[in-house]
């Protein structure tokens, strides 16, 4: 078992090599290819160890884990199964152990990586049969790694509820309606979601209690949408989904049990709250700007037909009740 001490550490790497891995590592700007930079960045400079990278996720206090990144020789694993880690590794994610940076264990050494004092993530390092880890080396790229996943979970954030923000909501819609032509059997969809009469929430009882009832809401749509899905804050009470579905119908099914959900459950002190919701599919050859607004036409067919209920745009469409803003030489005419 390797040790965990300083002792018998190898020779660290030359120095323009470390520089030009952190150049590459501090480069990402999403969490997915930061943590590839990073797998590719320690299989460069540690080429005799197996390293692979588990995500975790809290639910009710119960840290679930699932394999990430794997030895880079092979694909990337994405949606592997959450499991509960037993034993010695579920003491470290509860943090039951001595806090340390680095923790030995059967196979080799892990390092935790910590988001507002949880741990979010571990490296699982198994050197070969007689090497030796250089680890100040693994321990310091890993909290580079560390410092950049929380820089970039607060610029993604929405500071009152917590969910993706705007910026993210731009940058992921943007990829998403790249890459929707035939990758995949299930459909994208943007969905637009909006507090009914949510000024009266204000006026009635105050803006605290307000900001109440988005954190609430947030945390429903946490509750009820898969993990999967992108829960984004749009603007001040309104929300966007970015989610697949097999089909337009279920697509439907799902938005409607959301609403049904809400109107049903009381919220604290200020009792029913209701939501409009107008969706759209993702289409192959429309820009982001066209996606959003197609959502958004659908949202207001939605508040302007008695709220508290689901429509999508295509569907309104058919029908001749909503129409397409014209496009003028790639732009979007709205008015
Ligand atoms: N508490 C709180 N209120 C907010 C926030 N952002 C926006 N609002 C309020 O949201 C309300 C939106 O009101 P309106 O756009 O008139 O819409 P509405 O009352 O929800 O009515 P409909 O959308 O037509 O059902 C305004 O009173 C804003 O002040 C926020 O972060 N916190």
């Amino acid at each position: 078992m390797p040790s965990v001490s300083s002792h018998n550490t190898p020779p660290a790497p030359p120095l323009p090599e470390i520089l030009d891995s952190l150049v590459e590592l501090t480069a990402q700007r999403e969490r997915r290819t930061l943590e590839i930079s990073l797998l590719t960045t320690l299989r460069e400079l540690m080429p005799d160890c197996t390293i692979a990278l588990y995500n975790c996720r809290w639910i009710d206090g119960h840290p679930w884990w699932r394999i990430q990144l794997d030895n880079l020789d092979e694909l990337p694993q994405q949606n592997q199964p959450w499991t509960l880690p037993g034993g010695k590794m579920l003491r470290i994610l509860l943090q039951q152990e001595a806090h340390q940076l680095i923790y030995p264990t059967d196979t080799g050494l892990c390092v935790p990586l910590y988001q507002a004092n949880q741990v979010i993530a571990v490296l699982m390092v198994t050197p070969s049969a007689d090497s030796v880890v250089n680890n100040q080396l693994l321990i310091a790229l890993a909290r580079i790694h560390e410092n950049f996943l929380n820089l970039l979970h607060a610029s993604d954030s929405d500071t009152l509820t917590g969910l993706n923000n705007r910026r993210k909501f731009d940058a992921q819609l943007f990829s998403l309606v790249g890459v929707t032509a035939g990758r995949s059997q299930r459909i994208p969809f943007l969905a637009l979601l909006d507090i009914d009469h949510f000024k009266q929430v204000n006026d009635n009882y105050g803006h605290i209690i307000g900001d109440e009832v988005l954190l609430m809401l947030a945390q429903r749509m946490q509750q009820f949408f898969g993990e999967d899905d992108g829960l984004y804050r749009y603007g001040g009470e309104e929300f966007a989904i970015l989610f697949h579905s097999a089909s337009e119908e279920k697509a439907q099914a799902i938005l409607e049990g959301f609403c049904t959900r809400i109107a049903s459950q009381p919220f604290p002190q200020v009792g029913q709250i209701t939501v409009s919701i107008g969706f759209t599919r993702l289409g192959n050859c429309l820009v982001p700007a066209q996606v959003i607004e197609r959502a958004d036409k659908a949202l207001y067919y939605s508040k302007t037909h008695g709220r508290n209920q689901v429509n999508q745009f295509e569907a309104l469409q058919q029908l001749g009740m909503v129409s397409e803003a014209e496009v003028v030489s790639g732009d979007i005419d709205l008015f």
